[in-house]
C-alpha cells in the first residue's frame, strides 16, 4: 500500500481491534490487519494475542524477531491497511544503492565525514554505480538461487556484459582496451587496482558465498593464464567469448590426491602419434564452475613436468556436481578426463613450464580474496551491530552487556584493520610494475590474506554466539550470521591454506633480513 493513499487510523482506533477474529496491529506506523494471517502465522497465534501486540503499536516486538525484508514481500504487505494518523513510517531496511550510515557498515572512505588518501573523485563515483548495479541487477537473483542451488541467471551475467563487468574483474590491463567501462565512468587505461576492489567488495555485499564464486568465479582464476601465456590463436577466440559472458572457463587443478602439493598432480597429458594433439587422463576435484564451463585451465603431468593446457568441453570430458558446505550455485565440480583432447597449441605457456603459469596468478587472486574477506566480515559486524540494538533481553539491548560489546569491539578492530592493511596494499600494487609486485608484495598479501581470514573466522564464531540460536538457523534474523559461519571455512583455504600462507609471507621476509644486520 502507498503512503500517500493509505488510510489514516487514529491508535484508539486500532486499539479496538484486539481480539482473535479483529485482530490489528501497528507496526512503525503502518496499520496491518492480522485477522486472517494470524493462523498462517510462521510464529504462531498466541504471540499475536499478546495484550502488548493485539491492537497496540508492537514495532519493538516485531523488530526484534523479524528482518526488514518480511515488511517488504508482495504477500505480507497486503495485509497492511493504513497507516497511523499524521504519523510516517522512519524505520527502513537496506535501501537499493544507499550507503549504510550504521558505524563501521562501510570503510571509511565510504563513510560521512571521514577522508581517504586513496580513493579520487571517480572512484567514488564509480562505486555509486557499482553499488547500484550489484542492489538492482543481482541482489535478488542471489538470495533466489542461493535457495534453489541453481547456477546464475544468464540475463544477470549478460547485464554484467553490457556494462564489462567480466573483463573489469580481470583487473587493469590490455583486456580493457576498446571496452566501455561501467557506460563509460572509468576509461579503461584510467582503470586502477582501487576501480577492481571497489568491484569486488560490492559484489560481496550483495551476494551469497557460492553464488559469487557461481558468478564466473571461475574465469577469475581460470582465464589468467590464457589472457597471460595463451597463443594468438587462443587468445583471440577464448577471450571475447568468456569476456562477453558467453562462455565459462574454470580452472582445474587440484586433485582427490593432491592440493597444494603442484607437483604431485597425476592427471597426466601424452602427445598423440602426429603430435598435434594432448590427450589427457585423469580427474580434478573441488572445481568452481566445472559443472557449467566450457573451457578447463587443466594443470597435467608431461613428460618434462608440468604443463597447463586448455581444454575445450567435448569427448572425454565429464563434469558431476560435488555437494559443498555452500550451494550448489557455485557449480564446483569433480571432473574426469578419459582420453580427452586438446590441440597442442592450446598450451598455456611453455611445455614443462607450468608452475610458473599458476604461480604468477596467485599474488592478484589472493589479494582478490582479501578484498572478499575484508568485505564479508563488515556485513557481519553491521548485522550484529543493529541486532545487538533491536534484540531485548532482560528489558534491555542486548548490548547493554558488556561481554557483548567486547566481542563487538573485536569484530571492528579486525575489519578495520584488514581493510587499512588491504588499502594500503593495493596502493602499492598501482604503484609497483608486476615484477616488483611479485618481490615486494607476494610476502605482505600472503600474511594479509592469512589475516583476514582468521579475523573473520573469528568474527563468524562471535556472530553465533551474539545470535544464538539464529545464527546456526538458515532463515529468518540469523541467516546471513549462518550463511557466513557455514562458508567463512572455504575461504580460509582457497588460495592457500592460512598456516600456509602466514609461514610463506615469514619466509619472504626472513629471506630480505640484510646480511649485516644486527640486535
Ligand atoms: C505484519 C505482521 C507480521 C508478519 C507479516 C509476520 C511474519 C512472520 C514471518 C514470515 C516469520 C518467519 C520468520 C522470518 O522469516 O523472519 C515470523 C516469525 C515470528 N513472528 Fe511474526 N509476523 C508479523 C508480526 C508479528 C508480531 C507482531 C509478533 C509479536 C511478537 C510476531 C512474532 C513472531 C515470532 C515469535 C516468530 C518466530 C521467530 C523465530 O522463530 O525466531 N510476529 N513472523
Amino acid at each position: 500500500m502507498a503512503s500517500q493513499e493509505a488510510k489514516q487510523i487514529s491508535r484508539e482506533e486500532v486499539g479496538k481491534h484486539n481480539k482473535p477474529d479483529d485482530l490489528w496491529v501497528i507496526i512503525d506506523s503502518r496499520v496491518y490487519n492480522l485477522s486472517k494471517f494470524k493462523a498462517l502465522h510462521p510464529g504462531g497465534i498466541s504471540v499475536l494475542l499478546d495484550e502488548e501486540v493485539a491492537g497496540q503499536d508492537a514495532t519493538d516486538a516485531f523488530f526484534s524477531l523479524h528482518r526488514y525484508e518480511v515488511l517488504e514481500k508482495p504477500q505480507y504487505q497486503r495485509l497492511q491497511i493504513g497507516v497511523i494518523m499524521g504519523e510516517k513510517p522512519r524505520i527502513h531496511g537496506r535501501i537499493s544503492g544507499e550507503t549504510s550510515k550504521v558505524p563501521y557498515a562501510e570503510p571509511t572512505w565510504l563513510t560521512d565525514g571521514y577522508h581517504s588518501p586513496y580513493f579520487s573523485e571517480n572512484h567514488r563515483i564509480f562505486q555509486k554505480a557499482v553499488r547500484k548495479f550489484f542492489d538492482e541487477v543481482v541482489f535478488s537473483d542471489a538470495q533466489d538461487r542461493e535457495a534453489d542451488g541453481k547456477r546464475p541467471s544468464q540475463i544477470v551475467i549478460d547485464k554484467m556484459t553490457e556494462v564489462n563487468l567480466h573483463a573489469m574483474r580481470m583487473g587493469p590491463g590490455k583486456h580493457l582496451h576498446g571496452r566501455v567501462l561501467m557506460n563509460g565512468l572509468v576509461k579503461p587505461e584510467e582503470f586502477d587496482y582501487f576501480h577492481e576492489l571497489i568491484i569486488t567488495q560490492e559484489f560481496v555485499r550483495v551476494s551469497l558465498r557460492g553464488y559469487g564464486d557461481g558468478l564466473l568465479g571461475g574465469k577469475v582464476i581460470g582465464l589468467p593464464p590464457v589472457l597471460n601465456f595463451g597463443s594468438e590463436e587462443v587468445k583471440a577466440r577464448v577471450i571475447p567469448e568468456v569476456l562477453d559472458g558467453k562462455k565459462f572457463i574454470c580452472l582445474a587443478i587440484s586433485e582427490a590426491q593432491a592440493g597444494s602439493d603442484v607437483m604431485g598432480l597425476q592427471t597426466t597429458a601424452v602427445k598423440s602419434e602426429d603430435g598435434k594433439e594432448w590427450i589427457i587422463n585423469g580427474s580434478k576435484k573441488w572445481i568452481t564452475n566445472g559443472t557449467f564451463a566450457d573451457y578447463f585451465t587443466v594443470g597435467c603431468k608431461t613428460e618434462d613436468g608440468f604443463t597447463v593446457i586448455l581444454v575445450e568441453r567435448g569427448e572425454g570430458v565429464n563434469t558431476k556436481q560435488i555437494k559443498t558446505s555452500y550451494s550448489s550455485t557455485a557449480g564446483t565440480a569433480y571432473i574426469t578426463f578419459d582420453n580427452a583432447r586438446a590441440p597442442i597449441s592450446n598450451t598455456l605457456g611453455e611445455e614443462g613450464g607450468g608452475i610458473f603459469v599458476i604461480l604468477s596468478n596467485f599474488n592478484h587472486e589472493r589479494w582478490v580474496m582479501c578484498c572478499s574477506s575484508a568485505r564479508s566480515q563488515r556485513a557481519i559486524v553491521e548485522e550484529c551491530l543493529l541486532w545487538t540494538t533491536q534484540r531485548q533481553v532482560f528489558g534491555k539491548p542486548l548490548h547493554a552487556q558488556a561481554v557483548v560489546r567486547s566481542k563487538l569491539a573485536g569484530m571492528i578492530s579486525r575489519a578495520e584493520s584488514t581493510q587499512n592493511w588491504l588499502e594500503n596494499i593495493t596502493y602499492q600494487m598501482c604503484n609497483m610494475s608486476y615484477k616488483q609486485q611479485a618481490s615486494k608484495l607476494a610476502g605482505q598479501i600472503a600474511l594479509l590474506k592469512s589475516f583476514s581470514t582468521s579475523c573473520g573466522q573469528d568474527t563468524a564464531r562471535d556472530a553465533v554466539q551474539v545470535f544464538g540460536g539464529r545464527g546456526i538457523t538458515q532463515s529468518g534474523m540469523g541467516k546471513f550470521i549462518e550463511h557466513y559461519h557455514r562458508t567463512i571455512p572455504f575461504d580460509a583455504l582457497l588460495g592457500g591454506a592460512e598456516d600456509v600462507l602466514a609461514d610463506l609471507g615469514v619466509r619472504q621476509a626472513l629471506r630480505q633480513i640484510p646480511k649485516n644486520a644486527r640486535l
